[in-house]
């Protein structure tokens, strides 16, 4: 098991620390390999963990999720009506907050869908209502024509296969949210979605992996960034 990465030293002793430990860009080849390999067998344990769940605990979990949500938004943006929320369509057993999306669309906030339009590429995201006609994307998930406006995101859901304490998230591997992120100015603010049981004690984060403002499970915050 590689050691955590740490570089994240504040900036006000940048001077009096070697550069190599402060620069994130810095990371050794072969320790980036055995994060590859951790990640990979992590991903593997915990989507195998969130297949068996039963059909009663997944809905129990999505229900209480959707309930932490609307806390959030609530409390965070008055509800944000008039808002671009990206949401998700859920696969792989991920937590199913379609009936938070229609609710929310009907209170007044955009909702949003993310689409790999080019692979290797940043998500591109289309605006959807209750009763769009989806298509087939990348992995045959179901996402909006490409006819539908395309949106920025005020605020961005982040399904999360893996989530840590210190706010970095492990997704399918593709990368996709962490580029989207990079790219993005101004940057949404972002809530990872995931289960407690995900609760990783360090994802290991690397210099490409950008930490999410809120980590909500069906238990609640577990992690808020001190200045988003
Ligand atoms: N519901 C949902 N929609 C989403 C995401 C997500 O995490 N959840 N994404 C968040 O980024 C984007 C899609 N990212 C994905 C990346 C990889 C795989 C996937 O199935 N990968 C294969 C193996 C790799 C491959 O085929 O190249 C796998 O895991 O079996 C799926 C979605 C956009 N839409
Ligand atoms: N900003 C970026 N620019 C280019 N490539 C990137 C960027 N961020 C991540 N990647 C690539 O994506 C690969 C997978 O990243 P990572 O393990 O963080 O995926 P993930 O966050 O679990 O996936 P996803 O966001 O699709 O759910 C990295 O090895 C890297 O090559």
């Amino acid at each position: 098991m590689p050691d955590p990465v740490r570089y994240a030293s504040p900036p006000c002793l940048a001077a009096e620390i070697a550069p190599d430990y402060f620069d994130p860009l810095a990371t050794n080849p072969e320790q980036a390999r055995d994060v590859a390999r951790w990640r990979r067998a992590e991903r593997i344990r915990l989507r195998a963990e969130r297949d068996a769940l039963s059909v009663v605990n997944r809905q129990a979990a999505g229900a209480a999720l959707a309930q932490q949500l609307r806390q959030v938004l609530s409390d965070r943006f008055d509800g944000a009506a008039g808002m671009v929320l990206s949401a998700y369509w859920p696969i792989k057993g991920e937590p199913d907050l379609r009936g938070l999306m229609a609710e929310q669309h009907e209170a007044g906030v955009i909702i949003a869908l993310p689409v790999v339009e080019v692979r290797a590429s940043p998500l591109v995201f289309r605006r959807w209502h209750p009763g769009l006609h989806m298509i087939r994307g990348n992995w045959n998930i179901p996402v909006p024509p490409p006819e539908a406006d395309r949106l920025a995101p005020d605020v961005a859901l982040a399904p999360v296969v893996g989530w840590d304490s210190a706010g970095f998230r492990l997704g399918y591997g593709g990368g996709y949210f962490d580029r989207t992120l990079a790219r993005l100015a101004p940057r949404p603010f972002t809530i990872g979605i995931g289960l407690q049981a995900a609760q990783l004690s360090t994802i290991f984060p690397q210099p490409h992996d950008i930490p999410l403002d809120v980590i909500l499970t069906e238990a609640g915050v577990q992690f808020q960034r001190e200045d988003p």
